[in-house]
């Protein structure tokens, strides 16, 4: 019998659709294998959650805290299996995979924080009465995931949607399903009631499936941007429905006048090269200044990727990358790097794939020279370098893209960085830092190709319940005067 991947209404279910696996990227080995849903399993999941619905709805946001916080022991003592599962499937160090349990583990407090001051009650005595303001759950919402993060990023769907009232149907990536199954274990040790969460795995068909449902009241997506623009057009014309983007970026880093060129160095390693360049916050471009200054930056940069090591997630001396997703991910990256030298750039340094893996080496490509540069993510660890004289200049081809997530700034200028903090377009702009690593305590999301305006991480709140306005008075009371033109004699 096929392994029971689906969690429907709180029974652990084989899928009765096609046959998908899950395989160890460092050296294509299959890890997990299963069904994946069919539409009729994915409406019985829809039919659950909405059942549940009410009664979890129902219960005081106190009472649906204290299966969240269960479920963060559930998290706490299950921490290392969780990192071991993450790193067998995304081929992440286990570092890092680490730090992944960790800002799932965080992810309760902030929400809980967020829920009541985005979204808690709030009361305002009136001349006659008072004016309450509360939110509502918007029922039964859709979660699909990345592969990229397929704990943490989920995770900060279902907490924030759980929390507000509503129930869940996961849909993760078909890459990562064994983090998926490993995670909804830990809601149902939590003491989950049934129908609360749902998961349904498979492919594509089965995200379909789950999209189009009439039965949801919400989709919340993280994913690329080809995808979310699927979602988007699907969604169209249905405005009842709340439908929340996080999407991919292509983002620029841009280095000034910086004292510290060792530092500048390292945040554009840390920038663009963490989880093999895997994070939609990765910087993809890089503007040095021409001049001395950009080449010492550009020399060091090569010396220093070039030193990056590269190795299995559970390499005893621990690398700072490891595998990519899939060989499918890493040739397409080689793509990138050949399709971009023909339209001109430089290799640098190049990026290496090892076959019959998901290993490539971080590479670097000198582009100033390049027309019609195509603004495609290329999500992986290729950085494109640009030179350039004018700041504004740097600013306007920063700019030069459909999307919209992260950028930054590395310059001792606080005049720059105010300079460039209102023109650059991102919903995430940093300086003198990284700009991966971004705080689950603030807002997280782009503008652009990157984002519906629906930012998550501390805003997520927002998106998982509606405002109701109300002015309340304990009884029916006439008021002192009445309107012109009226009379109750
Ligand atoms: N902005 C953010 O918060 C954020 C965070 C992480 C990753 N990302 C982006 O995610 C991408 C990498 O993740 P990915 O490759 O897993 O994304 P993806 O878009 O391929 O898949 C995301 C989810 O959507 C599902 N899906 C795919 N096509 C579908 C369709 N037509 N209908 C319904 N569901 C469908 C997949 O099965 C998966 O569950 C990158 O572009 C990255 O930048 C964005
Ligand atoms: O790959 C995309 C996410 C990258 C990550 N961002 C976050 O973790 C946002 C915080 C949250 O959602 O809680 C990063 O910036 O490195």
């Amino acid at each position: 019998m096929s392994h029971l991947a689906q969690f429907i209404n709180g029974q652990w279910t084989a899928g009765e659709g096609q046959a998908f696996n899950s395989i160890n990227p460092a050296n294509n080995d299959v890890i997990w294998q299963a069904n994946s849903a069919t539409p009729q399993q994915v409406d019985a999941a829809v039919k659950a959650a909405r059942e549940a619905f009410i009664p979890w709805t129902d219960k005081t946001v106190e009472q649906r805290l204290e299966v969240v916080k269960a479920f963060v022991e559930q998290l706490k003592e299950n921490s290392e299996e969780l990192a071991l599962i993450i790193a067998q499937e995304t081929g992440k160090p286990l570092w890092e995979t680490r730090t992944e349990a960790a800002a799932m583990i965080g992810k309760a407090g902030i929400s809980e924080r967020a829920y009541h001051e985005r979204t808690g009650t709030v009361e305002n005595p009136m001349p006659v009465g008072k004016a309450v303001i509360r939110h509502r759950a918007h029922g039964v919402v859709a979660v699909f995931g990345p592969y990229n993060f397929p704990g943490h990023l989920p995770n900060g769907h279902i907490i924030p949607a759980l929390l507000a009232g509503n129930t869940v149907i996961f849909k993760p990536s078909e890459l990562t399903p064994a983090v998926a199954e490993f995670t909804l274990k830990l809601w149902q040790q939590a003491g989950l009631p049934q129908g609360v969460i749902n998961l349904v795995q498979g492919e594509v068909e089965t995200g379909k499936a789950l999209a189009s449902h009439p039965g949801i009241d919400g989709l919340f997506f993280t994913g690329s941007s080809r995808t979310g623009h699927v979602l988007h057009e699907q969604f169209a014309g249905q405005p009842g429905k709340i439908l929340a983007l996080e999407m991919g970026g292509n983002n620029p880093l841009i280095v000034k006048d910086v004292s510290d060129e060792k530092a500048a160095v390292h945040d554009i390693l840390q920038s663009a090269y963490i989880s093999a360049g895997q994070r939609c916050t990765c910087a993809r471009k890089l503007f040095l200044p021409a001049g001395e200054q950009g080449d010492a930056i550009l020399a060091q940069l090569i010396t220093a990727t070039k030193n990056i090591k590269v190795d299995v997630y559970d390499a005893p001396e621990q690398p700072f990358m490891g595998s990519m997703i899939s060989e499918a991910a890493a040739k397409g990256l080689v793509a990138a790097q050949q399709q971009l030298v023909e339209l001109g750039a430089e290799v640098l340094v190049e990026l290496k794939h090892t076959a019959g893996t998901g290993f490539v080496t971080p590479g670097i490509l000198e582009c100033s020279n390049v027309s019609d540069f195509p603004d495609d993510e290329h999500f992986g660890p290729l950085l494109k370098v640009f030179r350039y004289t004018e700041f504004d200049d740097a600013i306007n081809k920063a700019n030069d893209t459909a999307y919209g997530l992260s950028a930054g700034l590395l310059s001792d200028s606080e005049q720059d960085y105010e300079y460039f903090l209102r023109r650059i377009r991102a919903g995430i702009v940093n300086w003198n830092r990284p700009i991966t690593g971004a705080s689950s305590a603030a807002p997280f999301g782009g503008i652009g190709a990157s984002g519906n305006h629906r930012a998550s991480a501390y805003y997520a709140a927002d998106y998982c319940a509606y405002p109701v306005a109300s002015v309340e008075l304990e009884k029916v009371t006439l008021p002192e005067k009445l309107s012109p033109g009226l009379s109750l004699d």
